[in-house]
């Protein structure tokens, strides 16, 4: 199986920090891997997330995906691999709000080509619609401004947004701390088989250690990283 991210002797510590927040010595997610990533408030989940996505770099220590080596790259061949590469579920979502939902999911491929390109000759407006029927907005809602969508209906648009031409790696960084467990499971569900469908690696992080179960592999972010038990790399 190939692998899609993999993160080996990571140290990152924030500026004046007396020591590091992250200090990882291995770690690997495989293509069309789900994986939840556990960890307390502060822990620094979020923080790895955007090592992950390239928003920070790391030094020392090395943060690979799809083979790419982030610190190798420059500022902008890593936006290029981001946007072609992963699709963000973020916390709050944001979304456009005054931009209608169909509209907030098709600007995610309009900076990708390599997204536009997996459309296959399909129109983005086409695949958008596509995945918000498949996630369950009615044809009427997807013509709504995002503000006047319930916080389960952004979810899905965001989560649409994420998808949409087919990203190798869907970061998904606390997307169901808003809803109810009925409204969760569901969406949950949702995203594994829309994940499937385009053997996409799931990396969703949660504190809700209830959510393990869901997932074929769960992390403790304080086992894995070194960090948190006062040691270093
Ligand atoms: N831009 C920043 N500059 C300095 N310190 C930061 C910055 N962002 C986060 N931190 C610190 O890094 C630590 C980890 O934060 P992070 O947001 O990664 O944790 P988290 O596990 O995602 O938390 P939560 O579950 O509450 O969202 C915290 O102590 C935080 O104060």
């Amino acid at each position: 199986m190939s692998t899609c991210v993999e993160l080996n002797q990571l140290e990152f510590s924030w500026p004046g920090a007396q020591s590091p927040l992250l200090s990882i010595p291995q770690l690997s997610l495989a293509r069309g891997e789900r994986v939840l990533l556990r960890g307390a408030s502060g822990s620094g989940k979020s923080t790895l997330l955007s090592l992950i996505a390239g928003i920070y770099t790391t030094a020392p220590g090395q943060v690979q995906v799809l083979g790419h080596d982030l610190a190798k790259l420059n500022q902008h061949q890593r936006d290029r691999l981001r946007a072609n590469e992963i699709g963000y579920i973020f916390q709050q979502f944001n979304l456009l709000p005054y931009l209608s939902a169909i509209a907030n999911v098709t600007l995610a491929c309009q900076f990708a080509p390599a997204r536009r390109q997996r459309l296959a000759g399909t129109s983005i407006n086409a695949s958008a619609t596509v995945l918000l029927d498949r996630l369950g907005l009615s044809a009427e809602q997807q013509q709504q401004p995002a503000h006047q969508l319930s916080v389960g209906q952004q979810q899905r648009v965001a989560a649409a947004r994420a998808l949409l031409g087919s990203p190798a790696l869907i970061i998904a960084d606390e997307p169901t701390s808003a809803l109810d467990q009925a409204h969760r499971d569901d969406f949950i569900q949702l995203l594994f088989e829309a994940c499937a469908e385009q053997e996409t690696t799931l990396l969703f992080v949660t504190h809700d250690a209830t959510l393990a179960p869901h997932f074929p592999r769960a992390i403790e972010l304080q086992e894995i990283n070194q960090a948190a038990a006062g040691e270093h790399v």
